[in-house]
Order: C-alpha cells, then structure tokens, then sequence
C-alpha cells in the first residue's frame, strides 16, 4: 500500500482525529507522570543532600543516624541505597564476590561520557590500573616537577600583574585556574589549550545534574532528552567540545608532547585498538576526575585557614622553614604538620563522594542486618561520613584545622578519594599538588582576613585577574576551632552546589 493511499485511508476513517489524541493522550500521560516524578525525586534528592551536607546544621540528631535511606535517584529506574553512617561505608569499600566494584563507573562513563559499556570494558579497566602504577606515591617526582614549575611561572606572571603596589584577586577562581594549569601541563604537556578546555569542562560540570538525569527519561534516546532539554544541551556540547579538544591534540602529536606517565596510560588503550573516538570520551572522564576536585580545594583551604589565627600564623611559620627553592619531594606530613592536617580537615568538609559497589547477589554489609537485594547499587555520601560524631567526635560540623595531627588514626578514616579497589587512582598526585601548590602560595603573597571578601567565584569565562565581590551568601556560616581551643563562627561561601549535591 502506497503512503498516499494508507493517508486516504486513514482519513477516511470517521473517528480518526479521536484515535490520535487518544494515542497521544497515552504517549503524553505516562511522559507527563515519569517527566513530574522524575523531577519530584531529584527534589527529595536535594533536600536530602542538603540535610546531609549544610555545613552549619549541627550532626547530633539528624536523619543521618538511620543507616541507609532508600531513594529512586539518580536513575528512577534503579534503587538506589545511600549508606549514611561512616562505618559500613568503610565496610563496603572491602573486597567481595557480591559486590561489583566498576558497575557503577562503567554506567557513568557510559551514561554520560558515551564509552560503550561492554566493548572495551576490560580495556580501559587497564587503563585505570596503568593509572594507579603511574601516579604511585613513588613515580610521583616527574609529573610533581613539571606541576611546580608550572606553579612558580603563573606565581611569577601573577605578581607582575599585580604589581609592586600589589593588588586584591579572588583567590578561589585564581587559584583553581592556577591548579588546573599546571595539572593539565603536568600531565598532557604544553600543547592540549588550557582555557579553552577549562571554560568547557566548567560549563560541563554546572550541568552534569541534567546529564545524569536524561538517561532516566522514557520514551526517547538519552541524546535526543540531551538536545531538547536547555542545561543537557549546554553540558553535552560542553563535553563534546573537551572530547573533540582531546582527539585533536592526539592527532596533532599530542601523544609526543605529554608527559611518560600519560603517554603509558595511552599506550594501554591505544595497544588494544579502542576507537579514537571512543578513547578520548574516557581520557574527558578522566579529566574531569581530576578537574573537578583538586583545584578547588585551595580556595576552601584559605577560607578556614585566614579565619583561624593561630594556625595560620603557625602555617606560615612552617612553610617558612621549609628549604628555599624546590619543594619537590619534601615529605609534609612531617614538615608541615599543621598544613597536612589542615589540608585533610579541609577535605573532609569540602569533598562529596558518592562511590559504590553493585550487588550480584543479595547480601549484608558487616555490622548491618539489612539484606541488600540483588542488583542494587549501595553508594557512600561522605559528608554524612564527615558528620558522623563517632568517628570525628562531638566537633565533627567544625573545621578544626590540627584535627588530624592531634589524632592520627583518622587520617585512616577518610573516604574522601573513595576506597578498596576503586579508590581514586590520582591521589597522591592530588595530595602532592595541594602541599606544593598551597606553600608557594603563602610564600608568595600575602593574605589577611581581608582577603576573604575576594573569594568569590567566577563564572567560568571571566578574566582571571578581574577584582572578586564578596561572598556570595555571606549569611553561609561555619563553626571553627582555633589551635587554643578558641570556638569562631567564620563566614563560609558553601560548597558551590550545597543544595544540588
Ligand atoms: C582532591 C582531589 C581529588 C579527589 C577528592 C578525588 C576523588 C576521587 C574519588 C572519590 C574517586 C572515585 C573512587 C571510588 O569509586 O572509590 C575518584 C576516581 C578517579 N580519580 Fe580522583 N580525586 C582527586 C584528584 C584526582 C587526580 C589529581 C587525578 C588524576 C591525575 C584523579 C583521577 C581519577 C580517576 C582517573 C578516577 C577514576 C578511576 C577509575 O575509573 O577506576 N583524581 N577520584
């Protein structure tokens, strides 16, 4: 039957006007009621995110005594159990046959970053390993000296702009844009542009919560949700733009110029054949890890540190006894106690980690008499961790910047790089740039309480040197402990997302 005459047919037919809006009542309805609870479960999220993250709420007696809150977010078609205590988040860190640990990352790398679940599964899985062997605490002294260098040359172009007269910056988007550099030379060499992929993996960051919502919509592809809907479009042509960054610089002998530690990584992937294409949205993933964490940690450093008197005056007096020139390879924990610790505490309120393990069959956590179904994912929110006063004491919501050092069986405590076989592959490189990056900076500069009022963010494509305005939610407070002892309620500017978690 020819399309005209099937049209013929159909027009013919007397209720046919009924029958479609009938059709489409039925597509539209289901759409409607999956599209509104999809949105009301993403509210209940962030109520929970918030109830779990708000620095100021004090811990004792908050939902985050009950053991795991059962919720159909991020994906409604999934279960998703959020443990909230610390210690079975710690337990589900440990090995076991019932637990697969890489479910959870091959969903997103291949939910968000587009890598083909099961064609190069066991691949980049080696890619990971290649990562963890190159970043080892001991392999570290390459990577570390480009980072250092890179430091000291935008520290040397920063003073020139600002002049012998000196000048205020908003330090939190200055120091990020200064970690991001180097981190990015340090590892891809000098050719991968750095603005350009800096401004797209930021815009690509603000939009994630949409990316990781439209895989959930029904009806049609993820990348058809991803073109319609306004903040998935902005985050999907952002990640692109980073993926298509990423395969030019390959092309154009990017692999010639990075440093021996990627070019191993890459020789893993390439060894066994993985499409460019497919390659480089895994290498974006990557980025993305390190990225969106380490450069942000200085800024909510300074912010506790300045606020702190005592150990920040002690802080200075530390990193002025460190040796003049090169600080590659200094062991900080025991030059910078303080810092080290101060770094970790920092951490500990400042990360957000939601790492899990996949069941494979039904099974309990130590210590917890909840059955977990099969095929469940159990994530960690380490902020309730953070929280969490058995472990951290009755202080825990403080920032108590010797917190570590007057108790050195917590550093064992952390979750914030994850844990097990999963943990992040970057941290000591992470833990190395923030020492070198942080001593430079208190060599450098001067910072005072008034320092503060320059915090501010910027959007991701502002100019690096344009003067910062206050705060932006100077009504944000936190609770510091001083060295002494000393309780002060300081301003605190929130984890940017605090309520989108
Ligand atoms: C303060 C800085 C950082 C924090 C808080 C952080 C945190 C994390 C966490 C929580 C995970 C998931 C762990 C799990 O599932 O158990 C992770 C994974 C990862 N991180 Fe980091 N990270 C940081 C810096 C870095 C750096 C500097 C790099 C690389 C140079 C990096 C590369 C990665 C990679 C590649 C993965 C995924 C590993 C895999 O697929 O197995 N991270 N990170």
């Amino acid at each position: 039957m020819s399309a005209k005459m099937l049209l013929n047919d159909l027009v013919l037919r007397p209720n046919f006007k009924g029958e479609v809006l009938a059709v489409l009542l039925a597509l539209a309805i289901p759409l409607l009621a999956k599209v509104i609870s999809t949105f009301l479960s993403g509210a209940a999220y962030r109520e929970f995110c918030h109830q779990h993250t708000t620095f100021y709420k004090k811990s004792v007696g908050l939902k985050q005594r009950v053991l795991y809150m059962r919720l159909p977010v991020p994906w409604p078609s999934e279960t998703t159990y959020y443990l909230l205590d610390h210690v079975p988040m710690r337990k589900l860190f440990a090995r076991s046959p019932k637990l697969d640990a890489f479910a959870l990352a091959r969903r997103l790398h291949y939910k968000v970053w587009q890598v083909p679940p099961h064609a190069y599964k066991d691949t980049l899985r080696a890619g990971a390993k290649e990562i963890h062997k190159e970043l080892s605490a001991k392999k570290l002294g390459p990577v570390t000296q480009t980072f250092e260098t890179v430091v000291l040359e935008s520290i040397a172009e920063l003073r020139q702009e600002i002049g012998s007269g000196g000048r205020r910056v908003p330090f939190h988007t200055t120091f990020y844009r200064l970690a991001y550099a180097a981190n990015m030379k340090a590892i891809y060499g000098p050719n991968l542009p750095v603005t350009e992929t800096r401004i797209a993996l930021q815009t690509f960051a603000i939009n994630l919560l949409s990316l990781n919502m439209t895989p959930s919509l029904p009806f049609l592809p993820t990348e058809w949700w991803n073109k319609i809907i306004p903040s998935a479009r902005r985050g999907a042509e952002a990640r692109d733009k980073v993926t298509n960054a990423l395969i030019k610089w390959q092309k154009e002998g990017g692999l010639e110029t990075c440093s021996d530690t990627w070019r191993k990584v890459m020789q893993v992937v390439t060894d066994n054949n993985v499409d460019i294409v497919h390659a480089n949205r895994w290498v974006n993933m990557v980025l993305f890890g390190f990225q969106g964490n380490t450069g942000e940690q200085p800024g909510w450093a300074f912010l506790f540190l300045l606020q702190s008197p005592k150990l920040w005056a002690a802080v200075k007096a530390e990193v002025d006894a460190l040796p003049p020139d090169s600080l590659v390879g200094v062991d900080f924990r025991r030059a910078t106690p303080l810092m080290y610790s101060a770094i970790h505490e920092t951490l500990r309120l400042s990360t957000a980690v939601f790492a899990g393990r996949t069941t494979t069959e039904s099974m309990q956590l130590e210590g917890c008499d909840t059955v977990f179904p099969k095929n469940i994912l159990i994530r960690t929110m380490s902020r309730a961790s953070s929280f969490d006063p058995r472990i951290w004491g009755g202080d825990a919501h403080c920032f108590k910047g010797d917190r570590f050092l007057l108790d050195e069986g917590l550093y064992k405590e952390e979750l914030f790089f994850g844990g097990g076989v999963s943990a992040c592959p970057g941290r000591h490189f992470a833990m190395a740039e923030l020492e070198l990056l942080m001593s430079h900076l208190i060599r450098n500069f001067d910072f005072d309480i008034s320092s503060l009022t320059m915090h501010k963010k910027l959007a991701p494509e502002a100019e690096d040197l344009a003067l910062g305005g206050a705060i932006d939610n100077p009504g944000h407070k936190c609770d510091i402990i001083d060295l002494d002892g000393t309780h002060i309620e300081g301003v605190y500017a929130g984890v940017a997302d605090v309520d989108n978690c």
